[in-house]
């Protein structure tokens, strides 16, 4: 939650010193609305007409007013007319209903394709486009930035175009009547538009702060609640919230600063639409006085040329909203256009599954190369354990295989064929990857274990289970293979546990190449013995290449390449490496000791008296 942290570069290059592209939001739609374009028309067509009816009563009231200034006003006509006006105005709210239900039927609509076309696209891009972005990132882009277009959808489309379209149709109407007034009446508009343009500009210079502040203040709030336990055991909640209260804060500042900025202007917009009558009342009256219209004609100017504008208010919100629509939509825009992994779609018979690194050099996107060189080859049906110092590289090698992320210089070779010419399809049926902090989903132990094979059966699933030994606990809970793990009432597992799941899920996914990157976090002696047994029921006919934190658990390994800074620097089995007195040895010996001080009887957990008579 550091301030480094906040603004990563994937974030500013996304929000920093890029202008609002106001028809961002219209070319999404063009895109993702093609199956209810007919919906949205029929919603303008809707919109529009509750205008015109909310008009008819304003007409109504000039035409009586003429009728009683010429002396032709009878109450037949202002019972004819009042029944007039009341059926325009359930006229028009029955419109305004139905233009309403339409375009929100179309706003829902277009979000759930967006969303679902996002969450296609995110799950092809390479997994460095995620690690650019704060957590919490991906979410906001797939749950939060496509509603934001249903200000656009469901009220900017119809509402707007059915105020514009309406107010020129009556523009012209009145330049029919008499051009002079109808001039009058409009005068005022354009500038009303360029105040609106003006208040535009001024909020378009915040919207890449806003963004900005937007995905701090998201990763900051997600990354507070997750980290909470941590934040608990340190004490530093006050701290931690502090960083989470800055974001917030930063936020509103900005906010604020885009009213600040809009406001006025805006408000200078309403105002003069509303102001039609100044100019009308002394043009109509000098006219008048002229002889050059009738009194009619000028009430008709006065009565509809004054109120006729008011539709056009409604973009007032829509407008000081639409930059920040526009922003959303601008980065759904950018990442359903981010290129995918390169796929090569392609199907090729491998005639072994060895696992090949030539010369491969690494970085993650434009950071410092962290691998220099990797030279190793991985052979069907063996085990390899990658050791070394933490940092030292072993996990982003073993990602490479997967393809999680591409090598920058050499290649990977999986049976001897570059995986980057196997299919995406294809290397994800070859290789089972278990990853340290394995990922459960709510739903039931059996569920997780079928995440593997969908079509495995319940005794597959069982077998999978005694196979990773993960039969025994998954027996002992409440409801067996049916126990609901994680969320509300659902149960939870030690990271053990997990792992173990994991594995299952992994052998019952029956590929030939299993990526373990094992967890560092089990002492339990029990778990870590059933680990090892599991990790020995993967390796059977396959080739295994596991990341290894525990030692003792790849004694037997065919091979352990032992990694340094980047560089494999030495390789061989474990009485080898052992007798080669070298880096491994050295990690060994660490291990080992760090084992014995586990064990030792005086660094057990013990009651006060007890660890006083040990101490002396
Ligand atoms: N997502 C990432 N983005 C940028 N750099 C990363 C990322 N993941 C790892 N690194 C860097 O790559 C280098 C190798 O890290 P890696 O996780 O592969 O090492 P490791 O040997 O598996 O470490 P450990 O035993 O602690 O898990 C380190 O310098 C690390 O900081």
């Amino acid at each position: 939650m550091s301030d480094a942290a906040e603004c990563p570069a994937a974030v500013k290059q996304a929000g920093a010193e890029r202008r609002p592209d106001y028809l961002a939001s219209f070319r999404l739609l063009l895109r993702h609305a093609a199956g209810v374009r007919l919906r949205l028309i029929v919603a303008v067509l809707l919109a529009t007409l509750s205008v015109l009816c909310e008009l008819v009563p304003v007409w109504v009231v000039w035409r009586l007013t003429v009728a009683v200034i010429d002396g032709t006003a009878t109450q037949a006509l202002f019972a004819q007319q009042a029944v007039l006006a009341l059926a325009a105005i359930l006229a028009g709210y029955a419109a305004l209903t139905a233009a309403l239900a339409q375009s929100h039927i179309v706003a829902f609509q277009v979000i759930h394709d967006l969303r679902m076309a996002l969450a296609r696209h995110l799950a092809r891009l390479p997994l460095g486009w995620f690690a650019g972005r704060r957590s919490g990132g991906a979410k906001a882009l797939v749950i939060d930035e496509p509603e934001k277009l249903e200000l656009i959808v469901a009220h900017g489309i119809p509402e707007g175009t059915s105020a514009v379209a309406t107010w020129l149709a009556v523009s012209l109407w009145l330049f029919a009547v008499d051009w002079r007034m109808a001039l009058a009446s409009v005068l005022l508009t354009p500038v009303s538009f360029i105040l609106m343009a003006r208040a535009m500009t001024r909020t378009g210079r915040f919207v890449a702060d806003y963004q900005r502040a937007g995905e701090r203040m998201n990763g900051a709030i997600v990354e507070y609640l997750a980290g909470m336990p941590v934040v608990k055991i340190f004490n530093r909640s006050g701290e931690s919230f502090a960083g989470t209260a800055d974001a917030v804060r930063a936020y509103t500042n900005v906010e604020t600063a885009m009213g600040r900025a809009y406001i006025p202007l805006g408000s200078g917009f309403s105002a003069l639409v509303l102001s039609n009558i100044v100019v009308i009342l002394p043009v109509g009256l000098w006219l008048l006085a002229a002889n050059a219209i009738d009194l009619p004609t000028l009430l008709l100017f006065v009565i509809l040329g004054a109120t006729y504008s008011q539709p056009l208010l409604k973009l007032f919100g829509l407008f000081q909203q639409l930059a920040q629509v526009s922003i959303a939509s601008m980065a759904v825009a950018d990442a359903l256009a981010a290129p995918p992994q390169p796929d090569s779609g392609r199907r090729i018979e491998l005639p072994n599954r060895d696992i090949v690194f030539e010369g491969v050099r690494f970085g993650y996107e434009d950071g410092p190369e962290v691998l220099h060189g990797i030279d190793a080859t991985a052979r069907t049906g063996t085990v390899t354990a990658l050791v070394g110092p933490s940092g030292s590289g072993k996990s982003s090698l073993a990602a490479l295989v997967p393809r999680f992320h591409d090598v920058r210089a050499g290649r990977v070779t999986l049976g001897g064929v570059d995986v980057r010419d196997i299919g995406l399809d294809q290397l994800m049926e070859e290789i089972a990857f278990v990853f340290q902090d394995s990922l459960l989903f709510s739903g039931t132990i059996a569920e997780n274990i079928r995440f593997g094979d969908a079509r495995a059966t319940d005794e597959q699933v069982r077998a999978a289970a005694r196979a990773a030994r993960a039969d025994g606990f998954i027996a002992a809970l409440p409801d067996g293979y049916a126990t609901r793990l994680g969320g509300r009432g659902g149960v939870q597992l030690s990271g053990g546990e997990r792992q173990r799941i994991a594995i299952a899920r992994a052998i019952l996914k029956d590929a030939p190449v299993i990526v373990l990157d094992e967890a560092t976090a089990f002492a339990d002696p029990d778990s870590e013995a059933a680990i090892q047994e599991a990790i020995g029921a993967l390796a059977r006919g396959r080739t295994l290449l596991v990341v290894a934190h525990r030692l003792n658990t790849i004694a037997d390994a065919d091979q352990i390449l032992v990694l340094d800074r980047g560089r494999i620097v030495e390789s061989g089995r474990q009485e080898e490496l052992l007798a080669r007195n070298g880096l491994y040895a050295r990690l060994w010996a660490d291990y080992t000791e760090a084992q014995a001080l586990a064990l030792r009887p005086d660094r057990r957990p013990c009651a006060l008296n007890a660890c006083v008579d040990a101490a002396e």
